[in-house]
C-alpha cells in the first residue's frame, strides 16, 4: 500500500480510475500547477510534480497524458486537452478526417514527488484514431481512440476491461515495480 500520498487532478476522469488502479482512497485535490509548453507528457509532469511537491510538501502524484497522431508528428501529445476544451473529440475527428494513417499512441506520465525528488512513470498504447465517435463510457478522448488489438473504443469498454490495459494503468504497474509494491 502507498503511504498517504495526495492525487492533484481536476480531473474526475482521472481520479476514479487512479482511485480503481491504486486499490486505495485517493484524495484528489485541484491545485493550479505549473504546466510548461511541451508535446511529452514526460516533460511536462515532471515540472508538474515538483511544483506540486512545492505547494503541499507532502507526497503527491501529478498526470499528464497526451494523444499523439502519427500523421501529425505527434500533435496534439500534450495538447490533447486544448483540443478537447475548444472543439472536442469530434472536432480533433473532423479535422483528421482526410487522415488514411489513423496511428495515434495515448500516453500517461505519471509524476511522484516527494522529499528525495521526483520520478517519472510512463504508461503507452498504440492504437488509432477512429472516424466516428462509439461509446459512451470513460472521458476525454476515450471514444475516438481504438486500443490495437481491439474492435472496441476505451468508451465501449467497461472501467474494468479500460483500467486492465490502459496507458494510466501502465504507469501505475511502473510506478508499483518502483516503490516495491508489486502484487500489493
Ligand atoms: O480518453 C482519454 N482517456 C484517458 O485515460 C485520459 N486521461 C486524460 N485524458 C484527457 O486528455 C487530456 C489530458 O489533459 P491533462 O493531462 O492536462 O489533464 P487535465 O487538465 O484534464 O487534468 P489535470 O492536469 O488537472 O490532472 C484531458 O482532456 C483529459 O480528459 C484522457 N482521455
Amino acid at each position: 500500500m502507498i503511504d498517504p500520498v495526495t492525487l492533484i487532478t481536476g480531473n474526475a476522469g482521472k481520479a476514479r480510475e487512479y482511485a480503481s488502479l491504486l486499490g486505495v482512497e485517493v484524495s484528489a485535490t485541484r491545485a493550479d500547477l505549473i504546466e510548461i509548453q511541451s508535446l511529452d507528457v514526460a516533460a511536462v509532469v515532471e515540472r508538474k510534480a515538483e511544483d506540486a511537491y512545492a505547494k503541499l510538501r507532502s507526497p503527491v502524484l501529478v498526470d499528464d497524458t497526451g494523444l499523439a497522431l502519427h500523421a501529425w508528428n505527434g500533435l496534439p501529445g500534450a495538447l490533447v486537452a486544448w483540443f478537447l476544451t475548444t472543439v472536442g473529440d469530434q472536432g480533433l475527428l473532423d479535422m483528421a478526417a482526410d487522415l488514411t494513417d489513423r496511428r495515434a499512441t495515448a500516453t500517461t506520465a505519471l509524476g511522484y514527488c516527494d522529499a528525495t525528488g521526483v520520478r517519472v512513470f510512463t504508461g503507452t498504447v498504440h492504437g488509432v484514431l477512429t472516424t466516428q465517435r462509439r461509446g459512451s463510457g470513460g472521458f476525454g478522448y476515450d471514444a475516438v481512440f481504438a486500443p490495437a488489438g481491439s474492435t472496441l473504443t476505451f468508451a465501449e469498454m467497461s472501467d474494468a476491461e479500460k483500467n486492465a490495459i490502459s496507458h494510466r494503468r501502465l504507469a501505475v504497474d511502473a510506478l508499483r515495480k518502483d516503490l516495491g509494491l508489486c502484487g500489493s
